[in-house]
């Protein structure tokens, strides 16, 4: 970092330039936690290639880089981190991507649940399922309109997750009202034939007198 000297009313200050500061809190790389792990299984993997290929035709899908967090938040609290990327060892909690169609009315997220994520033992505990569904559908509310806040989010829990397992979470665009969408969701398995949770949202851009999400 460079410093400059300063003398001042006999005190000496240090002035640095922030953008010789930036890059040591801001990683210039920060990590894509999108991009495949060694804790990733056959059917992530296998997943991940599907969709990867489809967004070679960016008419069908997208891919959603995530990089883990948005790092003006570290701005406000130095140590803030995305909550579902915030365990560094892979494979550990939420590994997952999303990919999103060219017209964004549909999202798909393949989501490994690791070890630490148990509720009932040997499956996935409701909380972080739900964190998982609030993070689909808030993504795709976000990018579908502009930064939301989540108002309203019912969960319906049909069958449990094995822990360990992929799964696919799948939202689409109900109903736009506004500056309110609604959002529905399900988590079923990687073939599509056990439905493990069902929910929907409505995720609104915060009033101008609300305190959204200025931050992300
Ligand atoms: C580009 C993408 C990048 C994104 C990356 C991010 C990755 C991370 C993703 C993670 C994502 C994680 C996401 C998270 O975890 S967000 C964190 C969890 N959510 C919150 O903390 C939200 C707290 N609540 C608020 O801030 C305010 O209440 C909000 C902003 C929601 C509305 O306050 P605001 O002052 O702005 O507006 P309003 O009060 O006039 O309401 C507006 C409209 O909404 C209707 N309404 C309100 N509440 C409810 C309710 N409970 N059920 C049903 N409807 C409700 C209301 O009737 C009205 O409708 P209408 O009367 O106009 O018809």
């Amino acid at each position: 970092m460079k410093l400059s000297k300063k003398k001042k009313n006999k005190q000496t200050v240090f002035c640095f330039n922030v953008q010789h500061v930036l890059p040591k809190i801001f990683p210039r790389k920060p990590r894509d936690f999108s991009l495949p792990n060694s804790s990733w299984g056959k059917e992530m993997m296998e997943l991940y290639n599907h969709y990867n290929r489809l967004t070679a035709d960016q008419s069908v899908y997208l891919c959603c880089v995530s990089s883990g967090g948005a790092y003006l938040s570290k701005i406000i609290q130095s140590k803030a981190r995305l909550f579902t990327r915030n365990i560094r060892d892979p494979g550990a909690a939420f590994e997952y991507v999303l990919f999103f169609r060219q017209d964004k009315l549909k999202c798909v997220c393949i989501f490994q649940a690791g070890h630490l994520l148990e509720g009932p033992p040997g499956h996935v505990h409701g909380g972080a399922i739900a964190t998982m569904i609030d993070t689909v559908t808030g993504t795709h509310a976000s990018l579908l309109s502009a930064p939301v806040m989540t108002a309203n989010l019912n969960v319906n829990y049909r069958s449990p997750i094995p822990l360990g397992s992929t799964v696919l979470i799948e939202s689409i665009l109900d109903k736009e009202d506004g500056r309110k969408m609604y959002i529905s969701c399900r988590v079923t398995s990687t073939d599509g034939s056990k439905l493990h949770t069902e929910a929907t949202g409505n995720c609104p851009q915060p009033g101008e007198s609300s305190e959204g999400p200025s931050h992300l």
